[in-house]
């Protein structure tokens, strides 16, 4: 497939030429490079020439998740290398596919695969995609990620509905809004305490429990990666009121509720976080994917039913 890579490059003062400007004077200019409306208005526009119809829905799949774009129908999958400016994932786990299609009846778009950022990309380069999702008409976003259990309640399998999330690479400076704000995508001070919505956790629930299924309700803390964390670190996030961690989804929140979407976000447990100096337990990323395909069906299921509340627009205060 062809395509010019050039036609939307607004400003590349930085030191190799891309579709990103750089944050203006903000000291994180250089790492916090971000991708221009007009560059994201590019990107969709050329989907919309091989996809014309307009998603409802996006979905963001975790890692060892993807198996639910697989049962999206009436497929069509571009994969990132052919999308102008697109990155790639390079996490096992993780595809490079923008699949599009219908899933239980419903137009969705799903990213079979995300990035992150200590893949080496910006957290806004990392969560851009939602913004071109937006665009391309979807209102409704279900993120979905693999985490490790801070909580000590929980078990290895567990499904977390994320209520809300510790920005924690925010807290030093890393947030994807950083620079120049362009008002078409959202407002200079984006509100995010409602940025997980309460009508779909409690949607989620009522059908989880349809299937005798107990979810859990909990924090997710995001982390930068790629070490997964010390125990100092464990004990710290605990007291901070984190129920689970990891490397992904608060970015791609952060932008979500900057443009509006209503999201709902979906942490399977994978590993416990072991506080415990004399254990020699130790997570490893082959055991995140090996849980995560475990419980796949089972996360799938519950997204497939929740789309029926999309549908039948089962919903109060839809906005
Ligand atoms: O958040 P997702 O992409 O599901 O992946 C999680 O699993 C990986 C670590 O095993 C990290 O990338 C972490 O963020
Ligand atoms: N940071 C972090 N990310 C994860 N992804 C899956 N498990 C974990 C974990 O324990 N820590």
């Amino acid at each position: 497939m062809s395509h010019n890579t050039n036609t939307s490059i607004k400003s590349a003062p930085i030191a190799e030429s891309g579709p990103w400007a750089a944050a203006g004077e903000h000291p994180n200019a250089v790492t916090n490079r971000f991708y221009t409306y007009e560059c994201v208005q590019e990107i969709a526009a050329f989907i919309q020439r091989l996809v014309p119809a307009k998603p409802e829905l996006a979905i963001i799949c975790g890692s060892g998740l993807g198996g639910l774009a697989d049962l999206i129908v009436d497929k069509t999958v571009i994969p990132y290398s052919e999308i102008p400016h697109f990155p790639r994932s390079t996490v096992v786990g993780h595809r490079s596919n923008l699949v599009f299609g219908t899933f239980n009846g419903l137009n969705v778009v799903c990213m079979q695969g995300r990035f992150h950022p200590y893949e080496g990309y910006t957290t806004a380069m990392c969560a851009f995609p939602v913004r071109v999702m937006h665009m391309l008409g979807a209102r409704s976003l279900v993120v979905t990620c693999a985490a490790g259990g801070l909580n000590k309640d929980y078990s290895v399998g567990d499904i977390m509905l994320i209520k809300d999330h510790l920005n924690l690479p925010s807290f030093a400076g890393n947030n994807p809004l950083i620079g120049h704000n362009d008002e078409r995508f959202g407002p200079r001070f984006p509100p995010v305490g409602h940025a997980y919505d309460r009508q779909y956790i409690m949607k989620m629930k009522e059908i989880a429990a349809k299937y005798n299924l107990q979810l859990r309700e909990g924090v997710y803390c995001g982390l930068g990666g790629p070490c997964y964390e010390t125990i100092a670190e464990i004990n710290m996030l605990r007291l901070l009121g984190g129920d689970a961690v990891g490397m992904s989804t608060v970015h791609e929140v952060t932008l979500a509720a900057h443009c509006g979407f209503r999201t709902l976000g979906i942490a399977l447990i994978t590993n416990k976080c072991l506080s415990d100096y004399n254990s020699t337990y130790e997570a490893v990323h082959e055991d995140v994917i090996r849980i995560s395909e475990l419980k796949a069906d089972e996360l799938q299921q519950l997204i497939f039913d929740f789309v029926n509340v999309l549908k039948n627009n089962d919903l109060e205060n839809q906005h």
